[in-house]
């Protein structure tokens, strides 16, 4: 059936939600457009500037959908132009502490582990422990923060958290031993968790349309800004000979103390109010908030939905299952959590973690100047971020995770092009040791660097004269720290860097350049896109009743594969090594690019409570496609039946 063809039979109520307005159903020629009647004074005067009939006219359907284009677009402008006030900005930003503190707990531990090993003489379980017990912590309070929002709304949610972040931070600056560490892991990750799933619903439920995936995009850069800043202040603290780890984990009370304080003021989210029957409250606070516009329209729209959500989600039982056989619930929590799984998949973390030993396969020997290098990485992480805060409005979420995830795909296999071609030229092993008991290790039996990097036990030693190898060896690696081999000149520190380089958990490459270009091509592609859309979407997918259980469950499954990921990929490089590794991370992105394009609605523009239809009817059933004219339509299909949403030329499409 051709696209422009628009069936009889239409949920009206489902296009008045979609777009916010009232439609009309235009006869033409057999064939049926959707053009918008003007309901608001400021349409209706932009209206007429632009020329458009809204009257009815039967009109050749692309003039006519092409009207209600620019009808949108001229409503939209004027909407944009009524003065957006600061509040909402100061609300935005100190939400997104909330998304600092998410970066920053989860970046500063990497830092903080290198000098917590040697102080409190940590065992690689410890290690592990340690840092992923809070993912863990997250990934559950994530679940039970849905519950909570319901329940306290977001507001205290958010309180909740930044209480949570303090205490945690005070816990393990001044933790005695690893128990008590322990201890304040956790409670860091409870709050993460919270703050992970709240904020943005808190953010997109207070922004205005058109600012709304913008704002709820910054507390992803908040997150990157977090990661950036642990990073600075992990190679600053590093040179502290004793307790710089307390510095580096406590300093994050400090922006977690301001969250708390500004949310004392900050007013709770007017949406949750209607929904719990407060209203005078909750024009109260849609009036601060809204500034010196008419809220009345907003109002009305959030109580309607809200009454209407009510007779359509039906039914008792915990607000999951309801979602679950709900069908555009069902399939919105489908999209949301393939997002975020998607999001993990392709493999940010193990990238953003093992930058530093990229770094140092590209020539950088000493530690610690791979640490601050490392923090060059987080820095690129955040500015393509920035892009993304500039693009998710031009372009719309849908193509701006679109193209991310392709450039996703292609850098990652550009990665693990990189490691092949190291793999296939990997210095050999020249020297294996006489001496028996020395000799008698599986280290010394490895011919090649590439085996002799992938066993955890082993190390590489070697020494060069410009870049041609002159001896090498693979001798096992220090128990204690993988910062020396256990016996030989690379267990020297002194003799080491003059005569000897260790390499550990890499091999010496004259190809790293190309995994260096995939490293930052990856970064520039991830970032703007599949970084903070799954978090932004998934703020504004759900209809109010199940918004806040949506969330919880998304960031459950982002956090969920955060650590599934992170746990596997030394196993993965062992076992498929680092080219398979990154060549699979490659093909997930490939299926996450599939399951985009296939399931992903624009969401760009409208209102949260216009949303839902989006998913009213079978998945895989919005996007834009060429008209017979050569003209870019945006369609919905809804109960069966296509819709034109605007019909654009290809230069100007939304
Ligand atoms: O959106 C964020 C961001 O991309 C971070 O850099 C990453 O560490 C998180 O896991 C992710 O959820």
């Amino acid at each position: 059936m051709s696209r422009k063809q628009v069936d009889h039979d239409y949920n009206l109520r489902s296009m008045s939600n979609l777009m916010g307005e009232r439609w009309k159903k235009v006869n033409d020629g057999g064939e049926r457009s959707l053009i918008k009647a003007p309901s608001s004074a400021s349409i209706s005067s932009q209206g007429a500037s632009a020329g458009v009939s809204t009257a009815g006219a039967p009109a050749a359907a692309s003039s006519s959908s092409s009207s209600t284009g620019d009808l949108e677009r001229a409503a939209r402008k004027q909407f944009q132009q009524d003065v957006t006030p600061g509040f909402v900005y100061v609300l935005a930003v100190f939400s997104a502490l909330g998304g600092f503190l998410f970066g920053y707990d989860t970046g500063v531990i990497s830092g903080a582990m290198l000098l917590l090993k040697r102080e409190l003489d940590l065992s690689a379980l410890w290690q592990e422990v340690l840092i992923s017990s809070t993912v863990a912590a997250a990934a559950l309070s994530a679940l039970l923060g849905g519950f909570l929002n319901g329940l306290f709304g977001r507001r205290v949610c958010i309180l909740l958290a930044s209480f949570f972040f303090t205490v945690g931070g005070i816990v393990l600056s001044t933790a005695p031993g690893k128990e008590v560490l322990l201890t304040g892991r956790l409670i860091v990750g409870v709050g993460l968790g919270i703050a992970s799933m709240t904020v943005p619903v808190y953010i997109a439920e207070a922004s205005p349309p058109h600012l709304r995936g913008q704002l709820v995009t910054v507390n992803t850069l908040f997150i990157t800004g977090g990661q950036f800043t642990a990073s600075l202040i992990d190679g600053a603290f590093s040179y502290l000979k004793h307790d710089g780890w307390r510095y580096m984990l406590g300093l994050s009370v400090l922006p977690a103390m301001l969250q708390f304080m500004g949310f004392l003021f900050l007013p709770e989210s007017p949406r949750w109010l209607i929904q719990r029957g407060l209203t005078q409250k909750a024009r109260r606070v849609l009036s601060q908030i809204r500034g010196n516009q008419n809220i009345d329209e907003e109002y009305d729209s959030i109580k309607n939905s809200i009454e209407e959500e009510e007779k359509d989600s039906g039914g008792d039982g915990p607000v999951i299952w309801r979602m679950l056989t709900y069908p555009p619930t069902r399939r919105a929590l489908f999209v949301g959590c393939g997002l975020q799984m998607f999001q993990q998949l392709s493999g940010i973390n193990t990238v953003m973690y093992y930058s530093a030993t990229i770094l140092q396969m590209s020539g950088v020997r000493d530690d610690r100047l791979a640490i601050w290098l490392a923090g060059l990485t987080a820095l690129t992480n955040f500015l393509f971020t920035l892009l993304g805060v500039w693009l998710v409005e031009r372009v719309g979420r849908r193509k701006l995770s679109l193209g991310s995830i392709l450039g996703t795909c292609l850098s990652l296999s550009l990665l693990a092009f990189g490691f092949l071609m190291s793999a296939q030229h990997s210095p050999p092993v020249t020297f294996h040791p006489l001496d028996p008991a020395m000799a008698n290790t599986t280290c010394s039996k490895y011919p090649l660097c590439e085996p002799c990097m992938l066993d955890p036990g082993c190390g590489f030693c070697y020494s060069e004269n410009g870049s041609a190898l002159l001896t090498s060896s693979c001798v096992p690696v220090n128990k204690a720290s993988t910062e020396h081999a256990a016996w030989g000149r690379c267990s020297n520190s002194s003799l080491m860097s003059e005569q000897a380089y260790w390499a550990y958990n890499y091999c010496p490459t004259s190809y790293s350049w190309l995994v260096l270009l995939g490293l930052v091509l990856y970064l520039a592609a991830f970032a703007p896109g599949m970084g903070p859309m799954p978090w932004t979407i998934n703020s504004e997918i759900y209809p109010l009743w199940a918004r806040s259980t949506g969330n919880a469950w998304a960031a459950g499954v982002n956090w969920t594969f955060n650590i599934l990921v992170s746990l596997t990929f030394l196993h993965l490089a062992q076992y498929f090594t680092y080219y398979g590794a990154f060549f699979l991370y490659s093909s997930l992105a490939l299926l996450g690019f599939i399951f985009i394009y296939g399931c992903l609605p624009e969401t760009k523009g409208r209102r949260l409570e216009e949303i839902e239809a989006l998913f009213e009817n079978q998945l895989c059933s919005c996007g834009v496609s060429d008209s017979d004219e050569g003209r870019q339509v945006e369609y919905i299909r809804v109960k069966g039946s296509n819709y034109h949403l605007s019909d654009n030329d290809a230069s100007d499409v939304d």
